[in-house]
């Protein structure tokens, strides 16, 4: 597993090693041992997996509130999206900037996000397959989210008409009117 910090403090790319041969590919897509040799220390209890069956789904931006803040460690298993964290943590020093990187079957990379990071992703190909564990149960009420195209964030997403978002998406607020709530833990 090759991890390449970013521009976001704790934000990390994982590259897991493909092994090929005449039948295809193997990978170990995860494994606690080689991250905490890596310095990554985490328990993950849950895994999602969510479908997008059209091209230009998005996704987000979502979070937990603390004492259900997740960490994440998102892949794309069928097509490719353009997967962004923005940073919410109070006092940061990157505080409301963002990152996108491009996670698609074929290049195998994962996004892991701590907590503190809002998240979210718009597919690029049809019939997108995102696979992520968290390290927090999924708790409706502490979930919340931040507008996708909040100006104040001015995330270039990749896309040129219209996405296709939820309702609860799209009337979520903007971060400058959720911001006294970010409080994330350790
Ligand atoms: C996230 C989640 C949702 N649900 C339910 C709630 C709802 O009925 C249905 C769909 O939920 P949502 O519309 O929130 O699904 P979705 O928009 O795919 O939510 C996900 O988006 C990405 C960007 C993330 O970062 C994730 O953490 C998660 O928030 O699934 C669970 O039962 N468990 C879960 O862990």
């Amino acid at each position: 597993m090759k991890i390449t910090k970013t521009k976001l403090e704790g934000v990390l790319v994982f590259e897991p090693v493909v092994l090929d041969d005449r039948r295809g590919w193997f990978i170990e897509s995860y494994s606690q041992t080689t991250l905490k040799a890596l310095g990554v220390e985490v328990v993950f209890v849950q895994d999602n997996h969510s479908l997008s069956t059209e091209r230009g789904t998005l996704r987000g931006l979502h979070y937990q509130l603390h004492p259900k803040a997740q960490v994440k460690l998102v892949r794309c298993t069928n097509g490719a999206i353009f997967d962004v964290a923005v940073d919410i943590r109070k006092g940061s020093p990157s505080y409301g900037k963002w990152l996108g990187i491009e996670l698609s079957a074929e290049n195998k990379k994962q996004l892991y996000i701590p907590k503190g990071f809002a998240h979210g992703f718009l597919t690029l190909t049809d019939n997108v397959e995102v696979q992520y564990k968290v390290d927090t149960e999924y708790a409706w009420n502490f979930d919340r989210g931040i507008r996708w195209d909040d100006p104040t964030i001015n995330i270039k997403w990749p896309i040129h008409n219209e996405p296709i978002v939820s309702d609860k998406d799209q009337k979520a607020p903007l971060l400058k009117d959720a911001e006294h709530n970010f409080v994330f833990g350790k």
